[in-house]
């Protein structure tokens, strides 16, 4: 607590006396904030009202804080909503450290550790009621993810009174952890690691995320704590061989005996027991014929974790390449511009930049800057101060560039920016700091600018419309996303986004002769819907929608084609100028079935026409 008295003195410069409640944002920007935590609010939702039935009756409310402290998921007592909002435990309510002193949240940030702020330690006079009980939350690849808060406004004097309530919290938050980690760990082999042989199946004490070649993608807090490497560097990235001396085949071998297995660390000489799901979620893979190509691009949506950059190039070389270059500048300071049509990928692979860089325990702090009206743009991205101006909210506001220091500031859509934005946003890259609306002083600002856009950026600099000065200070590197009609990897693509369901041969055909004006993103809509409606497992033509079987849409043939799975068979065969084995090659038929189909449709070839 003294360590964090001392950072709110000299490092954010507070005073403890400074009057004003916290800041509570509006729903548009907590908006902003809740939506890259959509998929674990969902997942932590389940607890969070345990928890919160647990402590209700103690008046306590509980909050799910993002890890810049913004408060995305709360449940407090409608009684006395009122004073929880002044007391800033509410939705949207910020609680970094750097705003509002030492306080459960801020600290828990600053620090990864569970504890207590109780009444008087915290910093500012105004928060001395509160008693904040909190735990980190950590994602699969350790970094944080976010704080469960439980706060009280009348607690006993005694602090320890609070003990169990740190009990419950720490517990609750590794749930959602766990639960998080399972679910963004679908894709890949999870083994779960228990002291117990005995109670293996039910006491998991650490979660590995591991790919089908046996090296560790992930691993939960516990994990991570248990020193599985001796002190010999990370967990992520080594191999299961290098820990237990064994490979990924034969604890899966092994593991068809149906119990749990005996590992023993190298490192450590503890043995532990191994009970393996495989990918999809089962608990152990059936036939060899449904493991993961090692390759693949993993499937998005909701049931998935976030791609990172090696996964986001797939199978196509010129992603390979892009990816190749930006790991060559990542952490130099060089702005990433990152070019494509719409639903390409850009927001994707500048999150994966993000986490693949040096700074991805801090925060990425998104801004579309074609979403928000032009003369919100500038209070979006710099903030101002209280009362800067008429309507200005209390206590001010901070901007997104103050809130992605020492991290990443995402720009989409930056062709849409004002002028007056852009000149601003120059200012801010050049000398590193920023001057809020109303603020006397400037705030230094550690930033990585990652920008993308749709359009032509060049033909705006040369119409006046986008300073030349900004284009080549964002402009380091520029990356220009193939669309996915020139993906080569679109058959991977397409499979990989149809998982848990799989393809069949006409239905793949009609998807890869498809042009994608919405590219990964219509895909990936496209995929999803089709997988709902098939039965069996299984992708037919009838499952996909009008516009991906209508061969308007498809590698445009001259003339019309009919609709439906005759249409796909007559497109496939123009492409093969009629040659009926290659046709059936790619349709994955027979050339016997290919002709009866042929017969059936009345399909004639050109040639016979003529
Ligand atoms: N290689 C990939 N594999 C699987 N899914 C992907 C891949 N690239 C992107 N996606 C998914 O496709 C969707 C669209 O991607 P994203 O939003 O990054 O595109 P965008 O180019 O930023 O689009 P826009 O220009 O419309 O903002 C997202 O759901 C993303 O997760």
């Amino acid at each position: 607590m003294r360590r964090s008295w001392a950072r709110c003195l000299n490092n954010h410069q507070l005073d403890p006396a400074r009057p004003g409640r916290p800041v509570v944002l509006t729903r548009t920007e907590l908006g902003g904030f809740r939506e890259p935590m959509e998929e674990f609010i969902g997942i932590a939702t389940a607890e969070l009202r345990r928890l919160h039935g647990q402590v209700a009756g103690s008046d306590y409310v509980v909050m799910l804080t993002d890890a810049n402290g913004i408060a995305v998921d709360y449940l407090g007592h409608a009684s006395f909503e009122q004073q929880l909002k002044q007391a800033g435990l509410y939705l949207g309510s910020v609680w970094s450290e750097a705003q509002e002193g030492t306080n459960g949240v801020g600290t828990c940030i600053a620090t990864g550790e569970p504890m207590t702020v109780h009444r008087g330690e915290h910093f500012r006079s105004l928060h001395t009621g509160l008693t904040c009980t909190v735990a980190p939350i950590f994602d699969p690849a350790g970094q944080m993810l976010g704080v469960l808060d439980v706060s009280n406004m009348s607690a006993p004097a005694d602090r320890r009174s609070q003990m169990l309530a740190l009990e419950l919290v720490k517990r609750s938050a590794r749930l959602m952890e766990d639960g998080y980690f399972l679910a963004r760990s679908r894709r890949h082999w999870v083994i779960g690691l228990s002291a117990s042989r005995e109670l293996a199946d039910v006491v998991i004490d650490g979660l590995l995320a591991v790919d089908a070649g046996g090296t560790i993608l992930g691993a939960n807090q516990t994990a991570l704590r248990t020193g599985l490497t001796g002190d010999a560097g990370p967990l992520l990235g080594r191999s299961l061989y290098e820990l237990f001396g064994l490979t990924m085949d034969a604890l899966i071998g092994r593991q068809r005996t149906g119990t749990p297995q005996p590992l023993r660390c190298l490192a450590t000489g503890t043995t532990w027991f191994a009970t393996l799901r495989q990918p999809t979620g089962r608990p152990l893979r059936a036939t060899p014929a449904e493991r993961p190509r090692p390759h693949a691009v993993a499937p998005s949506g909701a049931t998935t974790g976030p791609l990172g950059l090696d996964e986001l190039a797939g199978g196509d070389p010129a992603m390979a390449s892009h990816v190749q270059r930006i790991r060559r500048v990542l952490d130099k300071g060089i702005g990433i511009m990152i070019l494509g049509e719409t639903g390409t990928g850009k927001e994707a692979v500048a999150h994966a930049i993000h986490r693949g860089s040096a700074r991805a325990s801090r925060p990425f702090v998104g801004i579309n800057c074609a979403a928000i009206p032009e003369s919100l743009i500038e209070s979006e991205l710099f903030g101002y101060a209280d009362g800067a101006f008429t309507g200005a909210r209390r206590g001010g506001v901070r901007g997104k560039v103050q809130l992605a220091d020492g991290g990443t500031l995402f720009l989409d859509e930056i062709g849409d920016m004002p002028l007056g934005a852009q000149t601003r946003l120059l200012r801010v890259l050049a000398e590193r700091e920023i001057l809020p609306l109303g603020h006397d002083r400037p705030i230094a600002v550690d930033l990585s600018v990652i920008c993308a856009t749709h359009q032509d950026l060049e033909r705006l600099v040369a119409a006046g419309r986008f300073r030349e000065d900004l284009y080549y200070r964002l402009n380091g590197l520029a990356v220009t996303l193939p669309p996915l009609r020139d993906r080569s990897d679109k058959a991977d693509l397409i499979r990989t986004l149809a998982v848990p369901a799989r393809i069949d041969g006409p239905a793949l055909s009609a998807l890869l002769a498809c042009r994608w004006p919405g590219n990964i993103r219509q895909l990936q809509n496209v995929m999803r819907v089709a997988a709902a409606l098939s039965e069996g497992g299984v992708i037919r033509l009838d499952d996909l929608p009008a516009e991906v079987t209508r061969p308007a849409l498809s590698a445009a043939p001259p003339e019309p084609l009919p609709s439906g799975e005759a249409g796909v068979l007559l497109s496939v065969l123009r492409r093969h100028q009629w040659c009926v084995t290659r046709a059936a090659e790619e349709l994955h038929i027979s050339r016997s079935t290919l002709h009866r189909k042929i017969n059936r449709f009345g399909l004639v070839s050109p040639a016979r026409l003529e």
